[in-house]
């Protein structure tokens, strides 16, 4: 039997365009998955070396090839300066996959008019280990073979949820893309209330840790719903129910992360905007 060729079902070659925290896990995650490293070139301003193999440069130098894969991993506010540099050389047979928080397909595509099809990708940190989140929009110019390139390259990090509305990609950008960050927030809550309450504080930071990581995994496990999951913890008339019923006041848990999304969400629509002031 012919062995399975490593080099199969990945773009000719990836560019990323930015390189830090965001498109650095999602790069990391493709090389454990395979990619191999002489398809990539990351373009980032410290020329700094990314992982072996992989060829980084400080500046786009020449037109990018047709079949490759471009990632714009800047942040939003830099679209302007960026596109001026980069623009004309990104032409047809192209792809574009931005991870520019609040940026519409519209703006991107003033931005680089002549590139093949621009797809809005809003991964999420965890994709580091393949438990990430993807959200993905496409606007109607996009032909049906990046669209599944990109998602089968996003479903190598995890989860993917294609977005029928961009309207509402701000929305999901509050809920995945931050949310790993409103949860390690609240694994710290955990960790402070419990040394508060007299224990270790180095013990209590192990224990929320790996309480939020269980819960976590045994809700995905089970299929069941969180609340009746809640509910299995609390036994009738035991101590979980008190502590529940203080995060399900009117002014307890679900307002407060609701206020927390929306004012996440907001600021997309002023990430929008200073992506366009930046050129
Ligand atoms: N951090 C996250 O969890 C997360 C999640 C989803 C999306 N994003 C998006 O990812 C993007 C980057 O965010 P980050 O958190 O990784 O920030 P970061 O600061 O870690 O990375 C930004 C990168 O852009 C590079 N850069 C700066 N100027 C550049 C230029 N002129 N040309 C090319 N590269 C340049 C920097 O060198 C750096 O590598 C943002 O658009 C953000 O909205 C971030
Ligand atoms: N990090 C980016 C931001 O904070 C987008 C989601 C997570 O803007």
């Amino acid at each position: 039997m012919a062995k399975p060729d490593p080099a199969a079902n990945w773009p000719e070659h990836i560019l990323f365009i930015g390189c830090g925290n965001m498109a650095g896990a999602m790069l990391l995650r493709w090389l454990d998955e395979g990619l191999p490293s002489e398809r990539v070139t990351v373009i980032r301003p410290s020329g700094k070396a990314v992982a072996p193999g992989v060829t980084v440069g400080t500046s786009l130098e020449n037109p990018v090839a047709p079949g490759t894969l471009v990632l714009l991993g800047f942040k939003p506010q830099q679209l302007g300066l960026v596109a001026q540099d980069i623009a004309p050389l990104i032409g047809e047979g192209t792809t574009l996959l931005s991870i520019l928080a609040g940026v519409p397909l519209a703006r991107l595509r003033t931005a680089f008019p002549r590139s093949g099809s621009i797809i809005r990708c809003m991964p999420n940190l965890p994709v580091r280990i393949g438990k990430g989140v993807s959200i993905l929009a496409a606007g109607p110019d996009a032909t049906d073979d990046p669209r599944g390139l990109a998602g089968a390259l996003c479903a190598r990090l995890g989860l993917v949820e294609w977005l029928a509305d961009e309207r509402l990609f701000d929305a999901a950008t509050a809920l995945s893309g931050c949310g790993p960050a409103f949860v390690y927030r609240f694994i710290d809550a955990l960790a402070a209330a419990g040394a508060d309450l007299g224990l270790d504080s180095a013990a209590a930071a192990r224990m929320a840790l790996a309480t939020v990581e269980g819960a976590g995994l045994s809700a995905s496990a089970s299929g069941i719903d969180p609340r009746a999951m809640a509910d299995a913890v609390a036994s009738k008339g035991g101590m979980t129910r008190q502590g529940l019923d203080v995060l399900d006041q009117p002014d307890g848990l679900a307002p407060l992360i609701a206020r927390t999304l929306r004012t996440a969400r907001d600021r997309g629509v002023e990430l929008a905007a200073l992506s366009e002031k930046s050129s």
